[in-house]
């Protein structure tokens, strides 16, 4: 009888019903979960990619960057994966053989190639942005200008990239891009942090961009620039100075200095025992200073250094007109600026400069900084190009005058203070890509940047899976108590009949 009874209890636990309930249940349960994991995975990464080349008047650099498939509208996702050095001058060196400027190319765009995935080239944009080289030669001869464009777009058409086109920037563009892409990397825009100045200096231009509290655009409307994105407002103050990059300064320095049209010109930018023999046509072929060049000047100067900083800077002064300002305030040249406002990053030859100098260090008192560059400049070129024999000999003989230009123009021209000079952190890159326009170019040009801010999930990825497994768990566990009627007896005493 008793095992009779036990019997019919097994045989209750057992029926066929209670054993499809519960492999239903177990195969949903399951089920469940393996959805939550796999549906809501990142899918395989899968990358997507952008190029841009950036034309600058010294050198062309091209960029790729390379992002998430499926995150084209997220946050600070985008990086830079590769660059690569054009060999030789700008684009616009080529104006007299613009074919030649399209085959320059060449180098760098199969390194591109080999960078993408194949399946990838097709679907990859690819830019090219012109800055104040290009604007220059714009001005002195635009039809050469158009000619370089066309050898240019020519040989990038040729590409298996998806090409874009090629245009100058405005000044203005390339000051806000700078900005957005300063701003993006340091993830500022997208959780509406206090934004990063941004301060760029090229050969050919240099520019200021920043969000001032006592700007609103009204006084000066041309230095502003407005945008949406991630649902906060910004009115940035920008401002391009032409015929301001180092290389340019350059030239408006030694038009001062040959304004007599000798034949000897003792310069206090460069070190003493520097000598070199210069073009006077050279020089003064650059909008910049051609209006200047002095007539019955003969063909040649001869350039030599007598490395003496504070007069270097009395010169560099006399290239910034303080007078006839018709605004509240202004940096130089007429032009209106708020006072600087917050933290900058300063990139391009600013980095290149002050790293150089060793003087990347903002903390150290302004006035030290002014006399290691003192010492620098009065340090003879001998013994300079004795301690650095490795490094490009045009580019060291200018560091003490771009540093001298440097400190000059960010405290007489921009107005940078003892104090606020240390809120400038001199960079090159920001998370692996280069600061500079490029990126806030491409982001711009591919919408990856939203006005509104994105719906963020409730929850990440990972707890949204260990929610979903505990739910399915509790479930399952009210499930089998819920058959408790069905459950055999627990009693471990024998039955008595
Ligand atoms: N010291 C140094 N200077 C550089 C280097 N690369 C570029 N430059 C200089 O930095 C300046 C900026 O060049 P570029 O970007 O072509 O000028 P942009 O078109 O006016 O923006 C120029 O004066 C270049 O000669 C480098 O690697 N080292």
């Amino acid at each position: 009888m008793s095992a009779q009874r036990e019997m019919k209890e097994k045989n209750l636990w057992h029926t066929p019903v209670t054993i499809i309930i519960t492999v239903i249940g177990v195969i949903a349960i399951v089920a469940l979960v393996t959805v939550a994991v796999l549906q809501n995975k990142p899918l395989h990464q899968k990358y997507k990619y952008g190029i841009v080349l950036d034309a600058g008047s010294s050198h062309t650099a091209l960029y790729i960057y390379e992002w998430p498939a499926e995150k084209d509208n997220n946050t600070g996702r985008v990086e830079q994966t590769h660059s690569c050095k054009v060999k030789g001058p700008g684009i616009s060196s080529y104006a007299s053989d613009p074919v030649k400027a399209g085959e320059s190319l060449s180098e760098c765009m199969q390194e591109a190639q080999l960078k993408v995935p194949k399946d990838r080239h097709q679907e990859t944009p690819l830019y090219l942005g012109a800055t104040a080289g290009m604007r220059l030669l714009n001005i002195e001869n635009s039809s050469a200008s158009d000619r370089v464009f066309q050898a240019v777009g020519e040989a990038l058409q040729k590409s298996p990239f998806s090409f874009q086109g090629a245009r100058i920037l405005s000044g203005q563009e390339e000051g806000a891009f700078g900005w957005v892409t300063v701003n993006y990397l340091d993830d500022r825009l997208s959780q509406g942090l206090e934004t990063t100045g941004a301060l760029d200096l090229g050969g050919a231009s240099t520019q200021i961009s920043f969000i001032s509290d006592s700007f609103d655009g009204s006084e000066s409307p041309a230095n502003s620039v407005t945008f949406r994105l991630y649902g906060n407002d910004y009115n940035l103050y920008t401002h391009s100075f032409l015929c301001y990059g180092k290389d340019q300064v350059l030239r408006l320095v030694l038009a001062h200095l040959t304004q007599s049209g000798l034949g000897n010109v003792a310069d206090p930018c460069f070190h003493s025992g520097y000598m070199e023999t210069k073009n006077y046509s050279v020089l003064y072929d650059s909008p910049c200073v051609s209006d200047r060049k002095p007539s019955g000047a003969p063909a040649t100067f001869t350039h030599s250094g007598r490395g003496d900083f504070l007069q270097c800077q009395e010169m560099v002064k006399k290239v910034f007109n303080f007078t006839n300002c018709k605004y509240s305030q202004c940096s130089f040249n007429g032009v209106f600026q708020p006072l600087v406002q917050g933290p900058f990053g300063a990139f391009s030859a600013y980095y290149f400069v002050m790293n150089f100098l060793n003087l990347t260090d903002t903390s150290i008192p302004l006035e030290v900084v002014k006399e290691k560059l003192t010492r620098y400049c009065a340090t003879p070129w001998n013994e300079i190009q004795q301690q650095h024999p490795k490094v490009k000999v045009k580019y060291l003989a200018e560091y003490c005058f771009s540093g001298t230009y440097i400190l000059t123009l960010l405290t007489e021209g921009y107005n940078f203070t003892s104090e606020s000079y240390s809120d400038i952190k001199f960079i090159k890159k920001i998370k692996g890509s280069d600061a500079g326009w490029t990126l806030g170019y491409m982001l711009n040009l591919t919408n990856m940047i939203p006005a509104e801010a994105p719906d963020t999930p409730l929850l990440p990825h990972a707890g949204y899976v260990s929610f979903v497994t505990v739910i399915a768990l509790l479930l399952f566990v009210l499930f089998i108590v819920s058959l408790r009627p069905l459950w055999p007896s627990c009693s471990k005493q024998p039955q008595i009949v």
